[in-house]
């Protein structure tokens, strides 16, 4: 027994000291480790969302997804895959509607791949139209209401959460890709100057921007208020239908044959361009039915002349100048406060741009002119020969496309040789694309908040190392006060 005892009172681990020393390690252990598992960021998981971008001229699926656990905080959507839908774009199945909803399948399919199926259920899929739908309900709305019927019986096909197809105002189409824009950037939740959006289409076209001290009552119809993340916007947006660059084609072609069948020589294409065309194809759109002359009948030649100068000419005649009844006009009475910021100018701006090669910001305005100029006059038979890889019908348009985007810019929107500076032609925001469908689809799920979301005050790091500082002082301190309490406590080997 006395044995025993002394080795009890020899064997330093039952001391008091020991003890406490052990119990409070394994306390500040348990402490710290519950602290940090409870609050440590959680594997991340992600939400997704689809968009169809039904436009014009073609259309395409969109698949977003964003950390499942912040998507009203810190978390940022981002684009995760794209689908081209084959053939061209729902408008045009006006005639055999069903087509329409078929077109959709391949690309649908890629997305019930893209999404992981647990969450096929909770995804949300919407289908936006734009302004060739918007052409089309105007001219032929039971047509239009057929394209959707077929487009919205093959979308609920699919394991989706279905919201939706619809037509976008131009409004909507204007705002939502000046929130993609800005938001991709990260400008709204920094409360940051904002980017202006200028968006190319085949049939419409718009401008987004937030202009300083401008008086949103002078056009109520032009202005779109928004509070996001805390800060309030009053954004001006304008969509000029029939302003995108197929149909604005086809109003410069009108205008050249009003004069009725026989050749046009035409500034816009390459000299020793001709192609046969057909007077009804041309006039197959609410944006110039109006022009059709009465014996437009048959078809005529359209031969080019190259000349960009004469281009522009024939370019302004699409514009009217003449009437504005507020303070200032972009075009066709359409008001437009001044010019603010720098600007980012996406879809047809950007592919047309790139291909001439005229997308450096640095570029002063009056070199990208002249090179325009220099295309326009190129044979077309070199131009045929310089891109084997391009389809001959968007070959031939460039030149026109090219001095359109450049009318439009300064003569329509009053860009400056000093403010054309301030325009980016851009594709994506960190691989994302420019364009509506990610601002519609974040509006749609509320995820922009109105109010700027409460953020932990300390990162996770910082967190973890005051929990394990405190405990540790606090264990000190228990010590120090033992033995300033109960002085005995320092005499350590006596036990009973
Ligand atoms: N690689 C590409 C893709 C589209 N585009 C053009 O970009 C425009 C896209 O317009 P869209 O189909 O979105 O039409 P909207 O409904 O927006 O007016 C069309 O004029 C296309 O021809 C292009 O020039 N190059
Ligand atoms: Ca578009």
């Amino acid at each position: 027994m006395s044995a025993q005892r002394e080795m009890k009172e020899k064997n330093p681990w039952h001391t008091p000291v020991t003890i406490i020393t052990v119990i409070g390690v394994i306390a500040i252990v348990a402490l710290v480790t519950v602290a940090v598992l409870q609050n440590r960021p959680v594997l991340q998981k992600y939400k997704y969302g689809i968009v169809l971008d039904a436009g014009s001229s073609h259309t395409a699926l969109y698949i977003y997804e964003w950390p499942a656990e912040k998507d009203n905080n810190t978390g940022r959507a981002e684009q995760k895959y794209v689908c081209k839908v084959k053939g061209k774009g729902i408008s045009s199945y006006a005639n055999t509607p069903v087509k329409a909803g078929e077109s959709l399948n391949e690309c649908m399919q890629e997305a019930k791949m893209q999404v992981p199926t647990k969450r096929h259920h909770e995804t949300p899929l919407y289908l936006g139209a734009t302004a060739g739908m918007r052409l089309l309900n105007m001219e032929n709305s039971s047509a239009s209401d057929k394209v959707f019927q077929a487009v919205e019986k093959a979308l609920q096909r699919f394991p989706f959460s279905y919201q939706g197809a619809r037509i976008l105002s131009g409004q909507e189409e204007g705002a939502f890709g000046w929130v993609t824009v800005n938001y991709l950037d990260d400008r709204l939740k920094q409360g940051l100057e904002t980017t202006g959006a200028l968006d190319l289409g085949g049939a419409s076209t718009q401008i987004s921007f937030v202009s300083k001290n401008y008086d949103i009552s002078e056009s109520p119809s032009n202005s779109v208020t928004f509070r996001l993340y805390g800060n309030d916007y009053n954004l001006y947006t304008h969509s000029f239908l029939c302003y995108g660059k197929d149909q604005v084609l086809r109003m410069a072609l009108a205008h050249q044959t009003k004069s009725g069948p026989g050749t046009i020589l035409d500034p816009c294409f390459h000299p020793g361009y001709l192609e046969l065309k057909d007077y009804s194809l041309l006039y197959d759109s609410p944006c110039v039915s109006d022009r059709k002359p009465q014996n437009a009948t048959g078809t005529f030649n359209h031969s080019g002349a190259g000349n960009f100068k004469q281009c522009q000419e024939v370019v302004k005649k699409v514009f009217n100048f003449t009437s504005c009844k507020y303070s200032r006009c972009s075009f066709n009475g359409v008001f437009q406060p001044p010019l603010q910021g720098p600007f980012g100018a996406f879809s047809a701006y950007y592919y047309v741009m790139d291909f001439l090669k005229l997308t450096d910001a640095t570029m002063p305005l009056k070199d990208v002119k002249e090179k325009l100029a220099n295309y326009c006059a190129t044979p077309w038979n070199e131009i045929v020969k310089q891109h084997p890889e391009v389809p001959i019908k968007y070959l031939a348009e460039y030149c026109f496309s090219g001095t359109y985007i450049i009318t439009l810019l300064t003569d329509g929107y009053n860009f400056t040789s000093e403010s054309y500076s301030n325009i980016n032609f851009i594709k994506k925001i960190k691989n994302s694309d420019a364009g509506w469908t990610l601002g519609y689809m974040l509006n749609l799920t509320n995820m922009i908040p109105a109010e700027a979301p409460d953020s932990p005050p300390l990162p996770h790091a910082g967190y973890v190392t005051i929990i394990t500082i405190s405990a540790l002082i606090l264990f000190v301190l228990f010590i120090l006060s033992l033995r300033f309490i109960c002085p005995s406590f320092q005499k350590t080997p006596h036990i009973v």
